[in-house]
């Protein structure tokens, strides 16, 4: 059992901090954390968007439509499409149809008009994201700022500064920061309530049963030595522990130019913040000259193509969709057949938002990388999980299942920023050893950083050791 729960201090009531030691405790406290925005309508896309519906009709025409069946539910349509897998198969070995498919994608007179209902998967152990609702299609104001007009992108909230002041300000309600904050403010003594207090504070950031035992056992045992001189000293212990772990997964997101296209597949559960993370992706990739195209393959939630669309327009981006309850594997062989048409250096495709205990959408997610290797062999060259920083520990049984399923070659840790926890980090990194390759620290599509250990520790740890 935890020590923490083990210990009681009956006899020693609750000291109540006065308003000064918070204030000396929390010296940024009222740093605007990032607003979530309401979606605003989307614009009439001018879009590069890419109708394909050619190949997905050759696939129907050969007896394997996965149309969603008006009285069925959503769940059901989906699995049948999975069901079609074998048809498909045919269908892309056949030259003709391949040829075909490649023909389709012509650009589009007029984007895919989208249904006005939208159809979610309720995760019920996950921060429910913000609900989003099918855009209105009306003319965009002409003033707006930079990602006014992309749903779910948030537009009036500040961005957060480069650098090292960025993670520093975002992450400063996490619960690490506050409880070591407020406990290492009292000067306390080099003990075992010392231990025990860290102990809570790993604890109620989420860093997990195990990861945290481990640290602090550590830590015991070098206090029982007697190597630190002070707690101030046992701190930096555990900076240097905690940066210990997360060095190892801080491996950024390496593009081979020689790989053309460059397949990044994007998957998680339902709002972790895929389809974001894509938008906030484009721009990075935008931003370093490369030409990218996007797949428009959660054809789950009529907002998420859409969304994707207005990124598309945003950032002068091709965006690949079909419409809502398309073949997502469909949509993937003809955003790859069109990236390697045009040459183009990085293709990101979304797909829908699932359970990582439904397996019968997990299934899905081998077929489309089946569907992919179909042109390339070596696609997806990144596998992309998306986790919500707010999960807790249903992260490591997300990524233990999305792994088996696919293939997991990289994280991206969203939601840092409004987290009190984010301490999941460190568990997923000591059971998994998974790179982790960015970190979303807000809404705007400046705030998704390359992860940086030193960074991340130094804005979770006390300013005054934070440094290092
Ligand atoms: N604060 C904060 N919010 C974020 C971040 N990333 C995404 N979000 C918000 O999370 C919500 C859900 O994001 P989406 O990108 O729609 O999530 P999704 O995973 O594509 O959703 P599904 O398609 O339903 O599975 C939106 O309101 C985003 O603005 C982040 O790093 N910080």
């Amino acid at each position: 059992m935890l020590s923490f729960l083990r210990r009681k201090k009956p006899d020693e009531p609750q000291r109540r901090l006065s308003v000064e030691e918070l204030a000396a405790a929390f010296p940024n406290q009222d740093a605007a954390p990032a607003e979530t925005v309401a979606d605003e309508p989307v614009g009439e896309s001018p879009s590069p968007a890419i109708e394909a519906t050619g190949f997905a009709a050759r696939v129907e025409a050969a007896g394997t439509s996965a149309e969603t069946p008006a009285d069925e539910t959503i769940e059901d349509a989906r699995t049948a499409a999975v069901a079609s897998e074998a048809a498909l198969d045919v269908a892309i070995n056949d030259p003709a149809v391949v040829d075909a498919a490649a023909e389709s994608l012509a650009p589009a007179e007029a984007p895919v008009a989208m249904p006005e209902a939208e159809a979610r998967i309720e995760a019920p152990d996950v921060e429910p994201a913000s609900v989003e609702s099918a855009p209105a299609v009306e003319p965009a104001p002409a003033v707006k700022p930079a990602s006014a007009d992309v749903p779910g992108i948030a537009t009036d909230a500040p961005a957060a500064p480069a650098g090292k002041r960025g993670w520093l300000e975002r992450l400063r309600g996490n619960a690490i920061t506050r409880s070591l904050g407020g406990l290492f403010s009292r000067n306390p003594k080099l003990d075992d309530d010392l231990l025990d207090e860290i102990e809570t504070a790993l604890i109620t950031a989420d860093v997990g049963v195990t990861a945290t035992t481990e640290l602090v056992e550590r830590l015991r045992k070098r206090m029982k030595a007697r190597e630190f001189a002070d707690a101030n000293a046992l701190l930096s212990a555990l900076r240097a522990d905690l940066l210990a772990m997360l060095e190892p997964v801080a491996r950024p997101l390496v593009i081979d130019r020689a790989t053309r296209p460059f397949v990044l597949l994007t998957i998680g559960v339902n709002g972790v913040g895929k389809t974001t993370t894509i938008g906030k992706l484009a721009r990075r990739f935008k931003d370093e000259g490369r030409t990218l195209m996007l797949a428009a393959g959660d054809t789950f939630r009529a907002a998420a193509v859409a969304q994707l669309q207005a990124w598309g327009d945003r950032n002068g981006v091709h965006v690949v969709a079909q419409g809502q309850n398309a073949d997502a594997a469909s949509v993937a062989f003809d955003a790859l057949q069109a990236a390697k048409a045009r040459g183009t250096e990085v293709l990101i495709a979304d797909t829908a938002g699932r359970l990582h205990t439904q397996q019968g959408l997990m299934a899905e997610l081998g077929k489309i990388k089946r569907v992919l290797q179909k042109l390339d062999p070596a696609a997806p060259h990144e596998v992309l999980l998306v986790i919500d920083g707010t999960t807790g520990q249903n992260a490591i049984s997300q990524l233990r299942q999305f792994n088996a399923a696919i293939g997991v070659t990289g994280l991206v840790v969203t939601k840092l920023d409004g987290t009190a926890k984010g301490g999941v980090v460190f568990a997923l990194a000591r059971e998994f050893g998974i790179p982790i390759r960015f970190a979303g620290i807000g809404e705007r599509p400046e705030d998704l950083r390359v992860f940086d250990a030193a960074a991340f520790v130094d804005a979770l740890l006390p300013e005054s050791l934070g440094a290092g």
